[in-house]
C-alpha cells in the first residue's frame, strides 16, 4: 500500500510498503481522510521533535521511520481478536492518543498526561496510507450524516473543546482568540457553539482574519504594525473592563501577554501555542485582579466524543476549515510544501479519496 513515511527533517517519502497485518487487540481502518496538523508540519520542518529516532516509543516499540498522520478517519475493514463492539463496514474517526492506563496521570483520568503519552501517526504508523491499525479505545463511531472528512476534523476540533471546557466558558463571555491557525478557529467553533457571547479575534493575516468572520468572529484585529499595548488597548475598547476569557493559539512572548492582560479582572486566559520562549507578563495585574491562567493541552476521549456530538448534531460545522483536498500521492508537495509556500492562504488540507 501506499504511506507517507517520516524519515527525518524535511524528508517525508510517499513509499510503497507492506499492508499492516491484522493483530489480536487492534483494527484494521481504510483511511478515508487525513488532516495535516501544525504538529506534522513542525515534524517535517524542525523534526524531530515528538517522534522517536534514539530510543523506542515505551508503549509502541517504534523509531523512525513513520507514517505520519493524526487526523483521520474511515472505514473498519477487519477486527483483530479479542475486539468487541466493532463490525466491518463501520465508519470510525481516530482518537489518536495512546496511553499506558498504569501511571499516576492515566489511573486518575488524565490520559492526555501519561508519563508515555504517545500519539498515533508520530508514535507509530498513522493516517496518511491507505490502512492503519488502531486499538479499540482509539476508534469513535460517526453517523452516516458526519462524513470522513469532517470525521478527520474531530481531532483538532477536540483540542478547541478541551480548552473551552478548562475555560469553564459561560453563556455570553466575552472571548478574545489571538491566532486564528486551526487551533483558533476551532477554538472559535466551540466557544460560539458554548453560547460565548462577543468572539474578538487578532490575528495578522487577511485570509485567515476573513474565515473568522466567516465562522463566526464579531471582530477581528489585525496586530500587525501595532504595539502589544496598542492591541490590549483595542481589545479591552471592545468590551467592558477586558475579555471574560481569551485563549492564546500562537506561542510567542507578546502574544501570551496580550492573552493575560487583555482580560478583565478574575478572567482566564488559556494557554494553548507549545511556546518556543520564555514569557514575561504584567504578574501584578495577574494577582491584583486575581486572573487564572490555565493551560490545556491535546485532548481526552471526552474532549474527542463531545466534538463528535457538536459535528453530528450540526452544532459546529468543520467544512469551512477544509481549505484544499489533495490526494494521498501529492500530499507532500500539496499538502506540507504547500503549506510552507501558503500557511496563510489555507486552514486545513487533507488527503481524501478525490
Ligand atoms: N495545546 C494543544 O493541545 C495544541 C497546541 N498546538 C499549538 O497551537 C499553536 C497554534 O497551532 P496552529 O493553529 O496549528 O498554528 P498556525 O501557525 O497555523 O497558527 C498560528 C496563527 O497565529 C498567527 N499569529 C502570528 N503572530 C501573531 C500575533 N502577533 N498575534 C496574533 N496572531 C498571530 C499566525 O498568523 C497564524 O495564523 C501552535 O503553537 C501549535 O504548536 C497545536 C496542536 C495542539
Ligand atoms: C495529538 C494532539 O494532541 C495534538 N493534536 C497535536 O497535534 O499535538
Amino acid at each position: 500500500m501506499l504511506a507517507i513515511r517520516w524519515y527525518g527533517k524535511r524528508d517525508l517519502r510517499l513509499e510503497e510498503v507492506r499492508e499492516p497485518s491484522i493483530k489480536p487487540g487492534f483494527i484494521k481502518i481504510k483511511v478515508k481522510a487525513c488532516g495535516v496538523c501544525g504538529t506534522d508540519l513542525n515534524e517535517y520542518l524542525n523534526g524531530p521533535i515528538f517522534i522517536p529516532t534514539k530510543e523506542p516509543h515505551p508503549l509502541t516499540g517504534k523509531t523512525a521511520p513513520v507514517t505520519i498522520g493524526h487526523e483521520f478517519a474511515g472505514e473498519v475493514v477487519e477486527i483483530g481478536a479479542g475486539v468487541k463492539g466493532f463490525e466491518v463496514g463501520d465508519r470510525v474517526a481516530v482518537f489518536p492518543v495512546i496511553h499506558c492506563g498504569e501511571c499516576y496521570f492515566c489511573k486518575r483520568g488524565m490520559e492526555n498526561l501519561c508519563v508515555n503519552f504517545g500519539v498515533t501517526g508520530l508514535s507509530e504508523d498513522g493516517g496518511f496510507a491507505e490502512y492503519a491499525l488502531v486499538r479499540p479505545y482509539q476508534a469513535y463511531k460517526i453517523p452516516e450524516s458526519v462524513s470522513f472528512e469532517e470525521g478527520a476534523l474531530v481531532e483538532p476540533l477536540s483540542v478547541g473543546v478541551r480548552a473551552v471546557k478548562k475555560a469553564q466558558l459561560m453563556p455570553g463571555d466575552s472571548v478574545v482568540i489571538i491566532g486564528a491557525g486551526p487551533i483558533g478557529l476551532c477554538v472559535l467553533l466551540v466557544a460560539k457553539a458554548s453560547g460565548a457571547g462577543k468572539i474578538i479575534v487578532v490575528e495578522p493575516s487577511k485570509a485567515r482574519r476573513k474565515k473568522a468572520e466567516e465562522i463566526g468572529a464579531d471582530i477581528t484585529i489585525n496586530p500587525s504594525g501595532k504595539s502589544v499595548e496598542e492591541v490590549i488597548e483595542e481589545i479591552r475598547g471592545e468590551t467592558e473592563l477586558g475579555a471574560d476569557v481569551s485563549f492564546e493559539c500562537v506561542g510567542l512572548n507578546e502574544t501570551f501577554k496580550v492573552a493575560v492582560e487583555s482580560i478583565r479582572k478574575g478572567g482566564k486566559a488559556v494557554a494553548l501555542g507549545v511556546f518556543k520562549c520564555l514569557t514575561s507578563f504584567d504578574a501584578k495585574g495577574l494577582v491584583v485582579g486575581e486572573k487564572s491562567i490555565i493551560g490545556s493541552v491535546s485532548h481526552s476521549a471526552d474532549d474527542f466524543c463531545r466534538g463528535i456530538s457538536l459535528v453530528a448534531s450540526k452544532r459546529v460545522d468543520v467544512r469551512p476549515l477544509i481549505t484544499s483536498k489533495v490526494k494521498l500521492e501529492e500530499i507532500v508537495e500539496k499538502g506540507f510544501e504547500e503549506l510552507i509556500k501558503n500557511r496563510d492562504k489555507h486552514v486545513k488540507i487533507l488527503a481524501a479519496e478525490i
